[in-house]
């Protein structure tokens, strides 16, 4: 049984702020979630398959770094391991101004994100299909996100020459970071017991 938009909003409710959502971010991650629960039934993007653990963990985790960008917003962010798009797609649909790169190295998640930004109409939305190492020296990012990447050393390796201003990480453990990046207090994320986000800022 697929979720209504207003099942969705309230499975959301402890991951946003009290603020009416920006237009189309309902009917953008109803769409996103059944495009993904009709994708996973084939093809394997991500582990979790009950529809309110998907709005739970991966929307509302995701929703909640969202909202910890700082202000004035991100000029640009590159979620690196984008997977099936988390952090980095709710983040594009919660703030559809914001140029988002995604970077996915496995054909096949590349090609569903693909599909879901060319659906939800996010044209500010890129796909970088391939490791974020091959992206040109030259493209940098105001801020890196970094979500349940397998190696964590590694993917802050390739994040940190990448991100200009900030890495965001969604994390159960602290990891080292690289010396150049000063940590922020970890912010618990509602709901679970063990994830943070940690934010660190280049110094
Ligand atoms: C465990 S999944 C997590 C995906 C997503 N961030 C999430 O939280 O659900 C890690 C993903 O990162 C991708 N990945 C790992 N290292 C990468 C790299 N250097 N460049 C691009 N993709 C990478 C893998 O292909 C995999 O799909």
């Amino acid at each position: 049984m697929p979720l209504s938009e207003s099942q969705i909003a309230a499975l959301l409710t402890p991951y946003l702020a009290p603020v009416p959502p920006p237009k189309n971010m309902m009917p953008r991650l109803s769409t996103y979630l059944d495009l993904l629960l009709k994708w996973n039934a084939r093809t394997n993007l991500t582990a979790i398959r009950d529809p309110e653990e998907i709005v739970r963990r991966h929307f509302g985790e995701s929703l909640f770094a969202g909202q910890h960008l700082g202000t004035p917003l991100p000029e640009t962010l590159l979620d690196l391991g984008s997977g099936a798009g988390f952090p980095g797609l709710p983040i594009a649909i919660l703030h559809p101004d914001l140029p988002v790169t995604l970077a996915e190295s496995q054909n096949k998640k590349a090609t569903f994100l693909r599909e879901v930004a060319r659906t939800l109409e996010l044209p500010n939305v890129e796909i970088w299909a391939a490791r974020a190492e091959s992206l040109p020296p030259t493209r940098k990012f105001h801020t890196v996100t970094l979500r349940a990447v397998d190696n964590m050393a590694a993917a802050l390796t390739a994040a940190a020459p990448r991100a200009t201003h900030q890495l965001l990480l969604l994390t159960s453990t602290i990891p080292t970071l690289p010396p150049e990046f000063t940590p922020n207090p970890p912010i618990p994320i509602p709901k679970t017991q063990t994830s943070i986000l940690l934010q660190a800022t280049r110094t």
